[in-house]
């Protein structure tokens, strides 16, 4: 089956408090979204690319593709107002075979981890990479309570999330509501079960100052 994976790119980055859009940042010399697609090309050559951008994002990131003599075949999707609008709008590029959807922020996902997200469709509709919480976790009852979390039935989500295009395309017919936070949880809402397989501690969402710092050392390492 044909393999596409959409990299949204579509938000304004303003946790990361700086004027440049965090996915055009340079990382270890490269914008980090040339990364993200990197590894997406390491995992399948053929991979049918689909790049979410707001329009006004659009003709920098063909300036810079110039700049880094970055050739890798894509299609642009124009971004939404959330997360959910811009995967919608990158689905409608979307024909056949088994979508991915990925972060465009969180570049360092590795070979092994992707293939293995995109195998386990041979067995399941909806595969998620998840990795466990080291920290204790505390749920908030009001401003001043709290009460712990068994952290052994907690998983922390990652991407790419990994699914059978037809019901991607489907789950994406719904209307939007804010407690779509990722891909799984609008496929869920259909009633469909989410298959989890192990992420990596190193695919982290580039999303504050920090993550930058960590992003720096994680390239260092590999
Ligand atoms: N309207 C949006 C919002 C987010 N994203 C993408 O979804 C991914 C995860 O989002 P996040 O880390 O929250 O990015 P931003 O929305 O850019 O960050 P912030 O919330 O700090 O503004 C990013 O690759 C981001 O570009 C998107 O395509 N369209
Ligand atoms: C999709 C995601 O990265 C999975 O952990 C996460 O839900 C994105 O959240 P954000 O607030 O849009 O960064």
């Amino acid at each position: 089956m044909k393999n596409n994976v959409i990299i949204v790119a579509g938000g304004k980055g303003l946790r990361m408090g700086i004027d440049l859009p965090k996915q055009f940042i340079p990382l270890g010399g490269k914008p980090v979204l040339m990364h993200t697609f990197n590894a997406f090309r390491s995992f399948d050559e053929n991979i049918n690319i689909v790049l979410v951008l707001p329009v006004s994002h659009q003709d920098y990131w063909k300036a810079l593709c110039s700049e880094y003599n970055f050739t890798i075949p894509h299609t642009i999707a124009t971004g939404g107002e959330t997360r959910f609008h811009s995967v919608k709008n990158g689905l409608s590029f979307i024909k056949e075979g088994i979508v991915a959807v990925q972060d465009g922020v969180r570049p360092f996902g590795s070979t092994e981890m992707i293939k293995r997200c995109f195998d386990a469709t041979a067995t399941y509709q909806a595969v998620v990479p998840v990795i466990d919480s080291t920290d204790s976790l505390r749920e908030m009852i009001d401003a001043e309570r709290s009460k712990i979390i068994d952290r052994s039935k907690i998983r922390l989500v990652q991407t790419p999330q990994v699914f059978h295009s037809h019901l991607l395309k489907k789950a994406y017919e719904t209307e939007y509501n804010d407690t779509f936070t990722d891909d799984a949880s609008v496929v869920e809402a259909m009633g469909v079960n989410i298959h989890l397989v192990k992420g990596e501690i190193t695919n982290i969402k580039i999303t504050t100052p920090f993550d930058l710092k960590v992003g720096e050392l994680i390239l260092q390492k590999s």
